[in-house]
C-alpha cells in the first residue's frame, strides 16, 4: 500500500528539493501569519512550480475568508487546501465549491473523544489531518510538536483516509506506524533545526525511518 508523506511549512529551494529527492508525495505551504513557517503566496507559488508533477502542493490556512483564499489560490494554484482552524463542514462544502480542490480538514485530538468531531466531516472533507490539540497557551493550532496517544486511532475504519499528524520525527515514526498503520504522515518542527528552520538531513532521516518501519512491517 502507498503511503503519501507530507513535509508542511516549507519556505526555501533547498527544503524543498530535499523533501522532493527523499520522496514526498505532499508538500506543504503555512498562510498563517503567526507561524514561524509563514511563507508568502507568491513565493510559495515559485517554490510550488518546482514541485510540479512531483509532489502535491498543500496550501494549509486557518479559518481564512474569501478574500485570502483567492489571493492563495491565484499566486500559487495549490493541488489541494488544508484547512487548519475551525472551519465547520458547511464551510468546507464552500470552500471545496468556490475553488473546486479537495480540501483536508485539520482535526486536533488528545482523546478517544475527540475523534467525535469527525463525523460531521465524513463525506464533506476528501481527506483529514489527525493532528494533536496544541498546548496550552501556543498562538498556532498547528506545527507545535507535540504528539498525541496514537492508539486512539487503532479503531478507525480501514479505508478513512487521513494524515498521521503531531510530533512525529525519526525517533517516533517506527513506533506510530505500528501503533495506527495510517494511509499518510505529515511532519514539520520534527524536521527542523529551530522553529521555522527545515534541516536537510532531518528530512533525509525522517524518510529514512519510514522506510525502515515499512520494511520491519513487510518482514
Ligand atoms: O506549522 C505551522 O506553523 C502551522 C501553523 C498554523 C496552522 C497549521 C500549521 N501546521 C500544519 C501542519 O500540517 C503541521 O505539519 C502539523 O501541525 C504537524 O506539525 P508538527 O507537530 O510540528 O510536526
Amino acid at each position: 500500500m502507498a503511503l503519501d508523506i507530507k513535509i508542511c511549512g516549507l519556505k526555501t529551494d533547498e527544503a524543498l528539493a530535499a523533501a522532493l529527492d527523499n520522496g514526498a508525495s505532499h508538500v506543504g505551504f503555512i498562510f498563517f501569519a503567526k507561524s514561524p513557517r509563514y511563507i508568502h503566496p507568491n513565493d510559495a507559488g515559485r517554490l510550488r512550480a518546482a514541485a510540479r508533477g512531483r509532489a502535491a502542493a498543500v496550501a494549509v490556512t486557518v479559518d481564512a475568508d474569501d478574500a485570502f483564499l483567492d489571493e492563495i489560490v491565484t499566486a500559487m494554484a495549490p493541488d489541494m487546501l488544508q484547512l487548519h482552524g475551525a472551519e465547520s463542514p458547511e464551510r468546507v462544502t464552500e470552500v471545496k465549491a468556490r475553488y473546486q480542490l479537495p480540501v483536508m480538514k485539520a482535526l486536533s485530538l488528545r482523546a478517544a473523544d475527540d475523534l467525535t468531531a469527525m463525523a460531521p466531516y465524513r463525506g464533506i472533507a476528501d481527506r483529514f489531518l489527525l493532528d494533536a490539540k496544541p498546548p496550552k497557551g501556543s498562538d498556532l493550532p498547528g506545527g507545535n510538536g507535540v504528539t498525541f496517544d496514537w492508539r486512539i486511532l487503532s479503531g478507525l475504519d480501514a479505508g478513512l483516509d487521513y494524515m498521521l499528524s503531531g510530533g512525529l520525527n525519526a525517533g517516533n515514526v517506527g513506533e506510530a506506524m505500528a501503533i495506527a498503520n495510517p494511509p499518510g504522515l505529515d511532519i514539520s518542527s520534527g524536521v527542523e533545526s529551530a522553529p521555522g528552520v527545515k534541516d536537510v538531513r532531518l528530512i533525509a532521516e525522517f524518510f529514512a525511518a519510514v522506510r525502515a518501519a515499512r520494511k520491519n512491517r513487510a518482514a
